[in-house]
């Protein structure tokens, strides 16, 4: 039973460099943008350093669920420069949190995120430096969503043009009853630019996408649900009475897919990503690597001694 297991062991770590070795460098770290793009995260990183204010704060918690807030209440959440710095350090820990399974993204007091804050907008306005942001929070987008985690947003109040874009970022949407989701970019002259419109696309289908960025809908979670933008409505707002606090039912929603084992979880993560990503028979590839990362590992041999039945 030892040769066994060490035998699956090892068979686990070869094949889980087989399955990084077949991707490119970029797949590998998440990131879409590198040096060969022409991008310099290091210089990105220090213009926007010099737009202060907020935070992005984790929180991981014992029971391997982490919550991310974006916190600068005094501008609805709108994401300042070092926020945007912050959010891509926070994605790093994640990424380098074994025992991690689930990921809730919320704003702090009572609102989800009003996008970028138009302050430090205004400074960077000109092109290059606007191609820059965009692609630095492009990467830590598809870099949140890559993660082994079974992430969610937590929608309560408004989330506005970037907000509404960092709600695809996660694997599912909640949303707080009275809350709205609303890409505002046409009115600001814009289209989304941190990934939100090809991840809205995947998530509704181009008809729907088509008219919410067109027509910049309200999205309120009854026309959330319908069109498959949002998987659950929460009761009422933070402290309403007789309801849980919404943090609470968000994780108490998240738990019933994060229970079991982190090497689990992360590998049901793994193998939904590949098959949303790749092409069939990479996919396919892909998944029989993932799959030879878990079996017989620990939570396998335990089952199968435990004899479990399904009914
Ligand atoms: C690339 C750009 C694009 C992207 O990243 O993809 C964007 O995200 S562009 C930004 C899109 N968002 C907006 O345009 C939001 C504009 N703000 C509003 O529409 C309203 O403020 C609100 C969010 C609907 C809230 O309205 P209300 O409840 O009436 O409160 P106030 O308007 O008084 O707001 C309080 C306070 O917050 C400041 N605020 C709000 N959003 C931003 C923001 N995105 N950037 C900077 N500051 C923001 C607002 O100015 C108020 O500040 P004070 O006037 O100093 O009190």
């Amino acid at each position: 039973m030892v040769l066994f297991a060490l035998r699956q062991q090892v068979l686990r770590c070869s094949s889980h460099c087989r399955t990084w070795a077949r991707l490119p460098q970029r797949q590998r770290s998440g990131c879409v943008y590198s040096s060969i793009h022409g991008f310099n995260q290091g210089e990105i990183k220090e213009k926007l350093q010099a737009f202060h204010g907020g935070s992005i704060d984790l929180l991981k918690q014992d029971s391997g669920i982490a919550v991310l807030t974006i916190n600068n209440p005094s501008r609805m959440n709108a994401f300042s420069g070092s926020m945007m710095v912050d959010l891509e350090e926070r994605v790093s820990q994640l990424e380098n949190w074994p025992e991690g399974k689930g990921l809730i993204v919320q704003g702090a007091a009572e609102t989800f995120c009003s996008g970028s804050d138009l302050n430090a907008v205004r400074a960077i306005s000109n092109q290059q430096d606007g191609m820059k942001m965009c692609m630095f929070m492009q990467n830590s987008l598809t870099r949140l969503l890559r993660l082994p985690l079974i992430s969610v947003a937590l929608v309560e109040g408004r989330a506005l043009g970037g907000g509404a874009e960092l709600t695809t970022a996660c694997d599912f949407r909640l949303m707080a009853a009275g809350s709205v989701i609303q890409f505002v970019h046409k009115h600001m002259g814009l289209v989304p630019g941190w990934g939100g419109a090809a991840r809205l696309v995947h998530l509704v289908g181009s008809q729907n996408a088509l008219k919410l960025l067109g027509g910049a809908v309200k999205v309120d979670p009854e026309l959330g649900v319908n069109i498959g933008l949002v998987d659950g409505v929460l009761e009422g707002h933070q402290n309403a009475e007789g309801a849980a606090p919404l943090l609470q039912q968000a994780e108490n929603w998240l738990s019933r897919y994060t229970k079991g084992p982190a090497p689990v979880i992360q590998a049901v993560k793994k193998v939904v990503l590949s098959g949303r990503e790749l092409p069939l028979s990479e996919a396919l590839r892909t998944e029989k690597d993932i799959f030879g990362t878990v079996w017989g590992a620990p939570a396998n041999l335990e089952a199968l001694a435990s004899k479990s039945k399904h009914k």
